[in-house]
């Protein structure tokens, strides 16, 4: 089955086999060609140029995608998409005038969350799940990362990587697992933290690592969730049992964790809403991806991470939703793009560098994914007609998107 998309008024995102990660001031180039064409072969990009080389080429379906762009699908690589319910009362509750951790002192937050996934079936939890996957495809999600967190008992957290695997090997998108065991620590060990790290080190990695239910460990790296002590302890029992650090640092303290997660070769380190000099330093020369989540920033009213510290330092920067019931309830990568010009400074050609190969990068993936390159999957966001690839981010809130292709199939 071959596709071919002509008359592209200009094609984002083009770039060698061998470019997988931009940085620095590279990224405020995004290559493209404009009036071009692209061809795809089952689920691979094949061949692609400008229309002034095309010559005619048989293919089994056409799109004419006249006045329309074209880019690779969004990779998102920060989510917690497997979540049972919702949390619109905690909403109301910081409304009205309590905080994200005033709502967590009390019960709230992740703890709730947690209960309701304990009190709901594997199958539901996968149809709730599958639903917003859905949705995030038909927004352009191409290929995103999945984190537990939401179980914080050995029996829930494999429930959610058991769904995380189904919602895998089911869906056309790329998908990648992340075992955050210590996302917060149960009322149960309210008294007794490390018995909790515990727990993780010694019955939830070595269970998912030979389960192979995950590739990544993650920890909630904050004051009064997981400290230091406690990240180097799972980070250390992780890396032992061939799971690589992925971490939440910085979202709302800087106390050293980007420095440990560099240590430890953390793929990515995630959210950095507070960012010091030495954090920055720490990156440098480092082949950890810094992750923003301009959603969360948004939601929660707390700083954005500040991608010009970050880019003007020479270091690269992804973009992800964060997409969780408690502080992002949005899985929408277009918003995020957005966002980070708006709110962050970031340029359009920044953001989608950000949201593409970058994001990849922080998934592992981006030798397949995150950009237009022969050889790679042909994951591909055609817009509607719009006047320019800036249009994107600056008509915030609007759904330019027209199709969304998955392995070379049109699925929206
Ligand atoms: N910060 C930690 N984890 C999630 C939020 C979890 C929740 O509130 O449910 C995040 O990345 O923002
Ligand atoms: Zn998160």
């Amino acid at each position: 089955m071959s596709l071919l998309i002509i008359n592209i008024k200009e094609l984002l995102q083009v770039r060698e086999t061998n470019v997988t990660i931009v940085k620095g001031n590279d990224m405020k180039i995004l290559p493209t060609i404009k009036n071009a064409y692209v061809l795809i072969d089952y689920d691979t990009i094949v061949e692609y140029g400008s229309m002034d080389d095309y010559e005619n080429i048989e293919a089994d379906e056409v799109i004419d995608a006249k006045g329309k762009i074209v880019l690779p699908a969004w990779c998102d690589s920060h989510t917690h998409l497997v979540f049972a319910g919702d949390r619109s009362q905690e909403f109301v509750d910081r409304i009205n005038g309590l905080t994200y951790e005033e709502i967590a002192a009390r019960g709230g937050g992740i703890l709730n969350s947690a209960e309701k996934l304990q009190n709901t079936s594997e199958d539901e939890l996968y149809e709730q799940s599958l639903k917003r996957l859905n949705a995030v495809i038909k927004l352009g999600t191409g290929a995103i990362e999945i984190k537990s967190g939401y179980g914080l008992t050995v029996d829930a957290e494999l429930k959610m990587l058991r769904v995380i695997k189904r919602l895998s090997k089911e869906s056309q998108v790329k998908i990648k697992a992340t075992l955050l065991g210590a996302h917060a620590l149960p009322k149960e060990y309210k008294d007794n933290k490390s018995a909790f790290v515990d727990l993780v080190i010694n019955e939830m990695i070595p269970k998912v690592s030979k389960e192979r239910l995950a590739e990544y460990i993650d920890v909630f790296c904050e004051k009064g969730y997981f400290s230091l002590e406690d990240t180097e302890r799972i980070l250390n029992a992780g890396v032992e049992h061939g799971l690589i650090p992925k971490i939440h640092v910085n979202q709302f303290n800087a106390f050293g964790g980007v420095a440990l997660g560099v240590k430890y070769n953390a793929l990515s380190v995630d959210h950095l809403e507070e960012l010091n000099n030495e954090d920055v330093d720490a990156l440098k020369n480092s082949k950890t991806m810094p992750v923003a989540l301009p959603s969360c920033s948004y939601f929660l009213s707390i700083p954005y991470t500040p991608a010009r510290q970050i880019i003007d330092a020479g270091l690269p920067i992804a973009l992800a939703t964060d997409y969780n019931p408690g502080s992002t309830p949005s899985g929408n990568m277009n918003f995020v793009v957005s966002t980070a010009c708006i709110k962050m400074k970031m340029t359009p050609e920044e953001a989608i560098n950000a949201a593409t190969i970058n994001g990849a990068y922080a998934m592992g993936i981006s030798n397949q994914y995150g950009s237009i390159c022969r050889g790679k999957k042909a994951n591909l966001i055609i817009t509607k007609e719009i006047p320019s690839y800036h249009y994107l981010p600056y008509a915030f809130g609007d759904n330019l998107i027209d199709k969304v292709i998955i392995n070379g199939r049109i699925v929206l």
